[in-house]
């Protein structure tokens, strides 16, 4: 996938993959940015520069659960010679009161609670006895049940050095560095620096809004009964989740009847909530091919799809274009499930992607071994076999039928048959797109 052609091909000549794709990726720009909620913006693009408003840890603050110390009081202190200091108060994460910590003192702290003044260090409560009089403790007494524990006498079996168990104020990210740049894919650490710094909102490029709609008079949604000649609708499906895991905002409708004027209808009432259009079904030669028959009547505002063959198998027949006034591209795959599949991770997700302004292609292809024989592939059309793969090994599933969705959902990798190769021996090393 990677040279990008000039000219489209001459009428009638079959398009590679790689033209059909550039065609697709040149007719898409990135969609305008948006200030969303953190969570709406998860596998987003940042577009603008964060910085940090205010240091990060806001205020010193204890890393133990412990006892707020002057490292005077406890230098050379052991078990056997504790230093015993007198306990001021308790200081819990979060309370804004403040005790101080004079010669002879200690504060009994929590974890990210702030170190008080006068305190230099924090002393472990294992290196203590926890205020009891009787060695060692292992943790301290819940406040409910000991609520002197604040108070009294403490311990202490071991010396600390300034700034032990303190995590200093600025020592995450100081007030005006930057937190994340523009071009930031926002992944969960990344939310989670944002929601740190007080950000309740992010300016990225929004997940595209991609509407899903199969074609075809046989298809009745799943739970229904089959009444003779039907099948279940399930390219809306597998095609509305590969939206949703490219990271679409992805609509299924319904399937549309093989009706031009129902089809023209759904497409005009579902273009108002689309940034991308996927059908299924209806792109061949057939008397009831309605997209094809549809789209291809299509001129001036609303829009224009053109039909073409590609040399790949499955998914030689493919349309593309864009309709409506605001020229919402449309993506028009075959009806075969198993076409309509590999259309999806071949152009769609590198559509939606581009929209998003990631990198079209994420799945680089890896090579491996074939562990048997691929006894025959069509000359002059690139091939994609279902296959499993396992540590730089891969095995075809299934055979080349576009039909076949039990073996399509066995496997979890395309083995690429090059156009020109017809067959392959057991053993030889072929391109493989890992799947999911
Ligand atoms: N004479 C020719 N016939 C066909 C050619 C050809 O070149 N000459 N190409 C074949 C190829 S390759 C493909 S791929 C299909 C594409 O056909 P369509 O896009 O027009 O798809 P349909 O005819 O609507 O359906 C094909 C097949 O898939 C089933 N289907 C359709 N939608 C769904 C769905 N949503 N869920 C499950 N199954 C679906 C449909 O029932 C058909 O069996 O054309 C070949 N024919
Ligand atoms: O090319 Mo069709 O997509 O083989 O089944």
């Amino acid at each position: 996938m990677s040279s990008t052609p000039d000219a489209p091909p001459a009428p009638g000549r079959l398009w590679s993959v790689e033209e059909h794709l550039a065609d697709v990726l040149d007719a898409l720009r990135p969609l305008d940015p948006i200030e969303i909620g953190l969570l709406d913006a998860q596998g987003c693009v940042l577009t603008e520069d964060v910085t940090v408003p205010a240091a990060l840890p806001p205020f010193d603050n204890s890393s133990m659960d412990g006892y707020a110390v002057r490292t005077a009081d406890v230098e050379g202190a052991s078990e056997e010679f504790p230093a015993v200091l007198t306990v001021v108060g308790d200081i819990a994460a979060g309370s804004g009161q403040r005790v101080e910590v004079g010669p002879g003192q200690a504060a009994r702290i929590m974890t990210g609670a702030p170190l008080p003044p006068g305190a230099q260090a924090v002393v472990p409560v294992e290196w203590t006895d926890g205020g009891s009089g009787r060695g060692p403790a292992t943790a301290m007494t819940a406040r409910a049940a000991a609520p002197e524990g604040g108070g009294g006498e403490v311990r202490v079996h071991r010396p600390v050095t300034a700034g032990a168990h303190v995590r200093a104020r600025g020592s995450d990210v100081g007030a005006g560095a930057l937190a994340l740049a523009a071009g930031t894919v926002l992944g969960p650490p990344q939310i989670g620096l944002l929601a740190a710094i007080g950000r309740a909102t992010a300016v990225v490029r929004p997940r595209p809004r991609v509407v899903v709609l199969s074609t075809g008079s046989e298809l009745v949604p799943p739970g229904e009964e089959l009444a003779p000649g039907q099948i279940h609708d399930s390219n809306s499906f597998v095609l509305t989740a590969c939206a949703r895991d490219a990271g679409a905002l992805a609509y299924r409708v319904g399937a549309v009847d093989d009706d031009p004027a129902t089809l023209r209808a759904t497409l005009e009432d579902q273009l108002v909530r689309a940034d991308l259009l996927v059908t299924s079904g209806g792109v061949s030669v057939g008397a009831y091919d309605v997209v094809k028959e549809v789209l291809s009547g299509f001129s001036g505002e609303e829009g224009s799809v053109d039909f073409r063959r590609l040399a790949m198998q499955p998914g030689k027949p493919q349309g593309f274009g864009r309709l409506g006034l605001d020229r919402v591209p449309l993506l028009a795959l075959p009806g075969n499930p198993v076409s309509a599949y590999v259309s999806f991770e071949l152009f769609v997700r590198p559509a939606i992607r581009a929209l998003m302004g990631l990198d079209p292609l994420d799945r680089a292809p890896v090579r491996a071994v074939l562990d048997a024989p691929v006894a025959s592939s069509p000359k002059g059309r690139r091939q994609f076999l279902r296959a499993r793969y396992e540590d730089g090994t891969v095995g075809v599933v299934g055979g080349a039928g576009s039909h076949l969705v039990k073996a399509l959902a066995d496997a979890d990798a395309l083995v690429v048959v090059p156009e020109e190769t017809t067959a392959l021996p057991a053993g030889a090393e072929v391109d493989v797109i890992r799947l999911g």
